[in-house]
Order: structure tokens, then sequence, then C-alpha cells
């Protein structure tokens, strides 16, 4: 790879005798990875040989977007040095997380795997267009407790002050850990851009830290080696909130400690991480993490976002969910955008004002005189939460994914609602009408496999 001069002068200046190391894994083959989703069963037919060592979900190799286990959210292909990201978050259950740069979803999905579907993950993306991929993602994780939101960083901080108990930061950045996977980001390269990505990453920071909760956590990660936005960014946050401190994160598999003389030289900040593709199996990042002991923005009481569905709407989604699920839905956690009809997870604060993409699971269309099941509820549910499930064969899965009808003799009903399964993953819902089910596979999902 043909790296700029001034990016060679300025890593061969900070590195040293590593620099000729560093220099040639841009020659090497990149590091590809997928993480396995705890709430799917594994699949069989993944290789499992080669597992990540820093995570419990992640191993190197490749998983194609048209397979079952991609369709059906059993996997999700992510570059092994970002797995390094979720597994120094690493929530607790119950937790209020936001991740506040957030699409494709790599980094949210890792963190909804710790939280189980409990607490609440709010998943922010800026660019609309990226921020409809972020909630596809998600639904395809089969996520219950997310929402997805289109907002910039101020109006998040003006929205939840002091209401988070992590915060993660996987800031837009110069992407120099970029350059073998994407020879583009090459191009883009010149040796102000990185001090460009500066000025916004501490726009960006200075919006975040107002909304994590005294005692609470924030995590802030790129995937450039360039020490303007990597230890001179941690080393300015702590300059200009002394209310942090910074968390010492463990550290194996070739990741080393940050470099305090790459920032303004405090030893804390050795307790932050650095991923180097000449000395790990991964493409780069940095990762530091830091415990906010007061809060910087105003304690806030927060009122819970109302349900706002009628009477009229309730009674068929009720009619529904009598003759479809095994279980009960808390009715006050509906709300209606248009006829679309969605379940916030427990406990959202209210959303007024805020651009929402997804406001929780997204359960289905109110119609006329019936209410039409989602394919993200499909997704999102346990097995035997819906009262018909079937499997289905891998060549009945390829129908499914194409937008075809099918036919099946052994259908649990003759008429109605049937969630299918193939290989024990969720797929779809189809429709039976006899022994045929027809196809409510999202018509811009669809795909061919041959
Ligand atoms: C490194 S990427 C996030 C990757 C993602 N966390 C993942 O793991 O899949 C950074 C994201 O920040 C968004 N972004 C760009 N400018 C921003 C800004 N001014 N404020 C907040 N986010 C921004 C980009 O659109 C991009 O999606």
């Amino acid at each position: 790879m043909e790296l700029p001069a001034a990016f060679k002068t300025k890593y061969q200046q900070l590195l040293g005798d590593q620099a000729p190391a560093f220099f040639a894994s841009f020659d090497q083959s990149e590091n590809s990875g997928f993480r396995i989703n705890p709430l799917r069963p594994t699949p069989d037919d993944l290789d499992l040989t080669d597992p990540v060592p820093y995570t419990k979900w992640g191993y190197y190799g490749k998983v194609s977007g048209h397979t079952l286990d991609h369709q059906s959210g059993a996997v999700y292909s992510q570059e092994p040095s970002a797995m390094f990201v979720g597994e120094v978050a690493h929530p607790s259950e119950g937790m209020r997380v936001l991740d506040l740069c957030a699409s494709p979803g790599g980094k949210t999905t890792h963190l909804s795997s710790f939280l189980q579907q409990t607490g609440l993950l709010v998943s922010n993306e800026i660019m609309p267009k990226r921020a409809k991929v972020l909630a596809e993602n998600t639904e395809r994780f089969g996520l219950s407790n997310t929402l997805v939101l289109n907002e910039d960083p101020a109006s998040i901080a003006k929205a939840f002050p002091t209401f988070f108990d992590q915060v993660l930061v996987d800031a837009p950045c110069s992407g120099e850990g970029m350059f073998r996977k994407d020879p583009d980001a090459v191009s883009y390269w010149t040796p102000d851009y990185p001090a460009t990505c500066a000025k916004r990453q501490r726009e960006i920071l200075t919006e975040a830290v107002k909304v994590i909760k005294p005692g609470g956590e924030l995590v802030y990660s790129t995937c450039t080696f360039a020490p303007e936005e990597d230890e001179q960014m941690i080393s300015w946050l702590l300059e200009t909130y002394p209310q942090f401190e910074v968390v010492p994160i463990q550290k194996t598999a070739g990741i080393i400690d940050a470099k305090p003389e790459w920032g303004n030289g405090d030893p804390a900040l050795k307790g932050a991480a650095r991923l180097f593709p000449h000395l790990m199996r991964g493409e780069g990042h940095f990762v530091a993490k830091l415990k906010l002991k007061e809060a910087i923005g105003r304690v806030t009481k927060y009122h819970q976002q109302p349900s706002n569905v009628s009477r009229d709407q309730s009674n068929l989604f009720e009619a529904f969910a009598e003759q479809y699920l095994n279980f009960k839905v808390d009715s006050h956690r509906l709300v209606a955008f248009g006829d679309q009809l969605y379940l916030l997870p427990a406990g959202t604060p209210s959303l007024r004002g805020l651009k929402v993409v997804r406001p929780g699971l997204h359960l289905g269309t109110l119609k006329k005189h019936r209410f039409e099941p989602s394919y993200a509820m499909a997704l999102a549910l346990r097995p035997g939460q819906f009262k018909y499930e079937t499997e289905i064969s891998e060549d009945d899965w390829k129908q499914v994914v194409h937008g075809d009808i099918f036919t099946k003799t052994d259908l649990p009903l003759k008429k109605g609602w049937v969630r299918l399964f193939c290989n024990g993953q969720p797929v779809a819902f189809g429709k039976a009408v006899n022994q045929t089910v027809k196809n409510f596979f999202p018509k811009g999902l669809r795909f061919n496999v041959h």
C-alpha cells in the first residue's frame, strides 16, 4: 500500500524502531471477524475454531450477508479490534446506556449482548441514512430494549441530562485503522485531517459528558492511530473536566497501554488501550474508559414517555395478542407513529421533540380492521412466545428471503400468522392459507440465494 509520505514521517518519529513493522502491516491482509448473538441458538455451520481472545462472542472469519445466520441475526460481522470496545464498556444488566455515534451498529449490538434485553439502550446516529441502517441492524439482532434516534449530540444532551449509567462515543475519526479495509480512506488523509477530526470530537464530547450520571462511565474510542484524536483527546477531557478519572483497562493479546507522552504526559493515560495491527490480530483502535465522579449536566427528573394509542388501536392489537401471543404486553408502553405500533422499552423517558427512528420494538401495522405483525417482532420474540411457530427447510428459507410463496403440509394452523424458523433461527412471519405460506418478508431486504 502506498502510504502518504507525511503519514510515514509522522509515525516514523512517533514509533521509532517499531515503525518498520507498523508500515509493513499495511501490506498484510485485513483481519475480519464476527460475533455471535447470545439471544439466538449458536448456529452449527459457523467455524468457531478461532476465537477472538478478549471477547466471549467474537471469532475470526467471514460470514456472508446472504446466509441464514446473517439474515436471522445470529451473527454480526465486525472487525476484531472493534470488538474490544464493547468488551471494555461491558455494561451490566439493567443499565441505561447511550451509544452516541452508533451506525451501522457494531458496538450497539455488542452492548446489547451484555444487557440481555434489560435496561435501556439508546442508539443514536446523526446521519439519517445511516440511522436507517442502524435501525435495521438492531431489528435483525432482535433487540426490544433499544431506541434508535437520529439526532445531533447537542439535542441528545438537552433531552437526557445526567440520565445514563454509561455513554459510548465511538467517534468519527481520521480512520487510519481502516486503511487496509478501505484503501479509499488513504486518499482522505492529509496531515491536517487528525486535527480537523479532533475539533469535531471535542464538540461531540462536550455534549456527551452532560448526559452521564454521577458515578457513570464514558467510553471513548476511535479507529485511528493519531495521538491528536486519542491520548490528546483524553488529556483534554481530563483537563477540561476534572470530575473524570481514568479507569484502567485490562490488556491481553498484544493490546498495549496508551502512551502518556503522546498526550499531556499524565501517567493515568496508560490506563487507556492501543490496538496496533503489527502487535495484534486487528485493524487498529484506541479505547479509553473514564468514570464521572460528579455530575456535569443539571440533574433532572424524568417523566416516562406516555402511551398515545387510542381505544380502537389498542383493541385491534389486543385482539391480535389474544389470538397469537403467549405473553402479556404492557399496554402503557404502546406507542403509535401514524399506523405503526411500537412497544417502548420499560423506563423510556419522554421523547418529545426528538427525531425517533425506532421507539423500541416495532410490533406491526394497524390496518383498518386488523393488525399485521412486523418482521422486527418475528426476530425479537423468544421461541414459544408466539402461538404458531414452525420450522421450515433451507429451500423454503430461500423462498422466504426472495419474497416467494411456498407450500407446506404440516403448518400449525390452517389460516393466520405463523412464525417461521429455520435451523432454530427466527426468520419472519408468514401467513398460512391452507397449505400455502404467503410471504411478508420486507421488500427492501429481499435477496436471492443461489
Ligand atoms: C466510527 S463511526 C461509528 C461506528 C459504530 N459505532 C459501529 O460500531 O458500528 C462514527 C459515526 O459517527 C457519526 N458522526 C459523524 N459526525 C458526527 C457528529 N458531528 N456527531 C455525532 N456523530 C457523528 C458518523 O455518521 C458515523 O456513523
